[in-house]
């Protein structure tokens, strides 16, 4: 028996997107990420998995147990399951211990553990309306943990969210799979959230997955332009480029910038078109042959119209 084990789920929304028959499986305390395009039906799929959206057909196994759907049950919530979605619902002027204390099933010492783990323990004694958005949304994680799932669903947790107070839930998020021990499926469409945290990646489009695999391959040897597009920058490099380059490749292959450098000798000519200061160093565009290459350099020695060489990176 498969954790969680999603069985030919499809669902039409409207009159122009449909969810198409998706299947596919999660191992307990895998961290799975589902990527994709706006409007490529990542929230439609985790909701039908959380029990909140009625799958047109097929079927959604949660430790061996079918998960109904709305139509199918009084309560919203499915037991085990937690759904935190960016439009979480935290009342107005409430003292923050007591929405968490309400139906919470854990120990004193547990609830401690798990405040400190969301990085709220100095706002119990606030009303909600005294903390800030990424405070809120970090209340409303642990009010949903206090009933301790065992898989919690993050639909685009970090939209809206400013950096820092990102990455404080990023590092909450992780802690809470990893310390807590609880399977997490996470919808996002930024490679930032996405590649260090996952095990696994599925990327959707149009309702249908496109490829699902480890954060490595997706990265690297992407199905298709979308799935490489989703992920950063990328070329699309005929073999013979790849092998002039320095590189190995018997077809048309996606080439990422950092694979490629500028050199001194060997690899091949090209003439410097742009160059683009990218926070971790440069983006060198460069005309090789009729193809624009996108380079990645540490610092920045290039000027537009410079004669360069480019090789591929040991
Ligand atoms: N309740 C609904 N009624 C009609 N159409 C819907 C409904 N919910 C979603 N859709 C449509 O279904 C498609 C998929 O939506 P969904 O929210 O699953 O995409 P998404 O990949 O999560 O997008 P985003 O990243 O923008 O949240 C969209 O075209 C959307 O307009």
């Amino acid at each position: 028996m498969h954790f969680l084990e999603i069985q030919d789920i499809h669902k039409k929304t409207g009159s122009d997107f449909e969810l198409l028959p998706v299947s596919f499986c999660v191992e307990q305390f895998r961290k799975l990420a589902i990527a994709g395009e706006s409007g490529s039906g990542k929230s439609t799929l985790v909701k039908i998995i959380g029990g909140l959206a009625q799958p047109d057909g097929g079927q959604v196994l949660f430790e061996g147990v079918r998960v109904k759907g709305p139509e199918e049950k009084l309560m919203m919530a499915t037991p085990g399951m937690a759904y935190l979605s960016q439009h979480f619902e935290l009342k107005e002027n409430y003292w923050v211990e007591d929405i968490l204390n309400y139906s919470n099933q854990l120990t004193e010492a547990s609830s401690r553990e798990l405040f400190d783990i969301c990085r709220i323990s100095h706002l119990l004694r606030r009303k909600t309306h005294q903390v800030s958005g990424g405070e809120k949304q970090r209340i409303a994680l642990a009010r949903l943990l206090v009933n301790t799932p065992r898989l919690l669903i993050l639909d685009e947790p970090y939209s809206n969210l400013d950096l820092i107070t990102k990455n404080i839930l990023k590092d909450v998020i992780r802690d809470v799979s990893e310390q807590l021990k609880i399977t997490c499926m996470l919808v996002s469409h930024d490679p930032l959230d996405i590649l260090p945290w996952a095990d696994e990646v599925i990327v959707m489009k149009g309702g249908k997955i496109m490829q699902q695999a480890a954060p490595e391959v997706i990265y690297r040897e992407p199905v298709n332009d979308y799935v490489a597009g989703i992920f950063g920058k990328y070329n699309l490099l005929p073999a013979a480029l790849v092998k002039a380059l320095g590189g190995k490749a018997t077809a048309e292959t996606f080439v990422r910038p950092e694979q490629l450098q500028v050199v001194e000798k060997g690899g091949v000519k090209g003439v410097v078109k742009a160059v683009h200061f990218v926070g971790y160093g440069y983006d060198v565009q460069v005309q090789v042959e009729n193809m624009l290459l996108s380079v990645r350099a540490a610092d920045n020695g290039f000027k537009a119209g410079n004669t360069v060489r480019v090789a591929w990176r040991a």
